[in-house]
Formats: structure tokens, C-alpha cells, sequence
């Protein structure tokens, strides 16, 4: 049998690998109002490792959701290639995982059955879900609620259950789109600090979309920060972990950084 390189189109490129995802000379181009081509990224080229977070930020309309939309799949590039954990986006869809602004549970199921969703969809057998389900609502403190639909939670335990349903799958990749930014200033906090919890015990690979820079300085271990469809700043984040997101904020070094972001942004 002839090995077909994976994520190579034609099978003849070696892929390269050990990438979370990888962007090459992509160039993304919709059509304005009068039909003529636009360009909304210009030769873009990001690589990150497994495991790290990267934090996306950016004026409104720079492109970040349509980054998001190419690594899902949703979206090809006009120019240029995406690979995502080393093969295209099709066939990683099931080892990524998303989470948006507003929860989406659907309302048709209780807390448990829509953190079962994303095992459902991968054939894990009922026992197996169930178990999975409530290791993860007990783990943002949700298991007595487990029997609730969605309409009796408020929107931050609502957007902690997305949070369980998203980490249930245990996904390699995860894509986030300002899952927080729908939450009033104390809830987002309480939900940011488990979410960081969760996700410094498995550490999957993220790319997070924010507007926020304090957000994105705070989880980030990397904010790419896109104006005019081209790669403005591509920040390390000099903390380390695990991170005190309720007190880092507030040290001078946080400020500093956060001030030369807001400059760069303007
Ligand atoms: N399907 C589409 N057809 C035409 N133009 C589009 C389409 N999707 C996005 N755009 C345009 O591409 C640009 C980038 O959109 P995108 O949603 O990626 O921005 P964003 O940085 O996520 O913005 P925001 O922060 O406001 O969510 C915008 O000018 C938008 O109007």
C-alpha cells in the first residue's frame, strides 16, 4: 500500500507535523458589495505547538473569526494552506472541540444530556457518557444541577455547562469565540478562574478569540494581535503557571504589558 502524506492534498508533499495548527501564506478574499473580491487576511502565517494557548486579538473586523472559521473548517482559504493537529480541518473536526459567546445548549436537554452531546457524536457507549458527563459538571461544580434544562440555569452556569460539554470529549484542539464575553464582570471571573483550572490539569491546545487584552494577557502563553488582515504583534506572554487570574491583573507588570497592547491596538 502507498502511504498518502497526510494533509497533503495530492500525496505527494510530506506534511509537516507536531503543530496544534498551521497557517501558510493564507489569504482569505470575499466579495464586497459590489462583487468585487476584498481581502480580509493578507498572507497569513501562524504555527503553534501542542498545548499552547494562543489568544487572538484585534479590532472589531481584523479577521479573527474568520481564522476560527478556517481552522473549523467552516471556511477555505483563497490562497494558502491551514492544517490543523497535522492533517486539514475535515478530518480533525473530531478531535476539536468549540465554545462561543453564548452557550447554544440546546434547550431540548438537561444539563447532563448536552454534556453528553460531543460523546454521543463519538459513539461512547451510555454508561461510559453518563460517568464522563458527571465527572465534568462535578468538576465546575455543577453535578447537583445535572437534572436541570437549561432554562432553570442562569447564564454563567449555563455557560459553565458549555464549558463541561466542550472538555467532556476530551479534545485535542479547542476554539473558543469570547466565551465569556456574554457574562456580567463577577461571573466572568468566577467561570474564567475554573476554566483555567480545567484546563491547566489536560492542556489542550486553544486558540481563543477576545477583544479583551487583559483576557487575552491573563490566559494567553501567546496573543497575535491581527490589524488590516496582517499580523501586528506576536506577543510571548512572560507568566507563568499555573496563573492567580484574580491577582496577576493587578501587579505592575500586567499593567505595563496591557498599556504597550492598547497602544499597539490604537
Ligand atoms: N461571509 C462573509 N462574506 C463577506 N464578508 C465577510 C464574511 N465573513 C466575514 N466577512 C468580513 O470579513 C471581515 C472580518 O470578519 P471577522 O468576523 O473575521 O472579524 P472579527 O475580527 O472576528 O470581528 P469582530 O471582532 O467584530 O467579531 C469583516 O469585514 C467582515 O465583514
Amino acid at each position: 500500500m502507498t502511504a498518502r502524506a497526510v494533509g497533503s492534498p495530492d500525496g505527494r508533499t510530506p506534511a509537516k507535523s507536531n503543530a496544534a495548527i498551521r497557517l501558510e501564506n493564507v489569504v482569505v478574499e470575499f466579495p464586497d458589495a459590489s462583487g468585487r473580491p476584498r481581502r480580509v487576511l493578507q498572507e497569513i502565517n501562524i504555527t503553534t505547538e501542542p498545548g499552547e494557548f494562543v489568544v487572538l486579538v484585534g479590532r472589531s473586523g481584523c479577521g479573527k473569526t474568520t481564522v476560527l472559521n478556517l481552522l473549523s473548517g467552516l471556511l477555505r482559504p483563497t490562497s494558502g494552506t491551514v492544517q490543523v493537529l497535522d492533517t486539514t480541518p475535515r478530518a480533525a473536526r473530531k478531535r476539536m472541540g468549540y465554545m462561543f459567546a453564548r452557550d447554544a445548549l440546546m434547550p431540548w436537554r438537561k444539563a447532563r444530556t448536552n454534556v453528553e452531546l460531543g460523546l454521543e457524536v463519538k459513539g461512547v457507549g451510555a454508561a461510559e457518557r453518563r460517568r464522563r458527563a458527571e465527572e465534568m459538571l462535578d468538576r465546575v461544580h455543577l453535578l447537583d444541577s445535572a437534572d436541570l434544562w437549561p432554562w432553570q440555569l442562569s447564564q454563567g452556569m449555563r455557560q459553565r455547562v458549555a464549558l463541561a460539554r466542550t472538555w467532556a470529549p476530551d479534545p485535542s484542539l479547542i476554539l473558543m469565540d469570547e466565551p465569556f464575553a456574554a457574562l456580567d464582570a463577577q461571573t466572568k471571573v468566577s467561570v474564567r478562574t475554573e476554566f483555567m483550572r480545567i484546563w491547566e490539569e489536560s492542556r489542550p491546545s486553544v486558540v481563543f478569540v477576545t477583544h479583551d487584552l487583559a483576557e487575552a494577557l491573563l490566559l494567553g502563553d501567546r496573543v497575535i494581535m491581527l490589524s488590516g488582515g496582517s499580523i501586528e504583534v506576536d506577543l510571548k506572554v512572560p507568566f507563568g503557571r499555573p496563573r492567580h487570574v484574580e491577582e496577576l491583573p493587578y501587579t505592575k507588570e500586567f499593567v505595563e504589558l496591557e498599556r504597550d497592547l492598547w497602544q499597539r491596538l490604537k
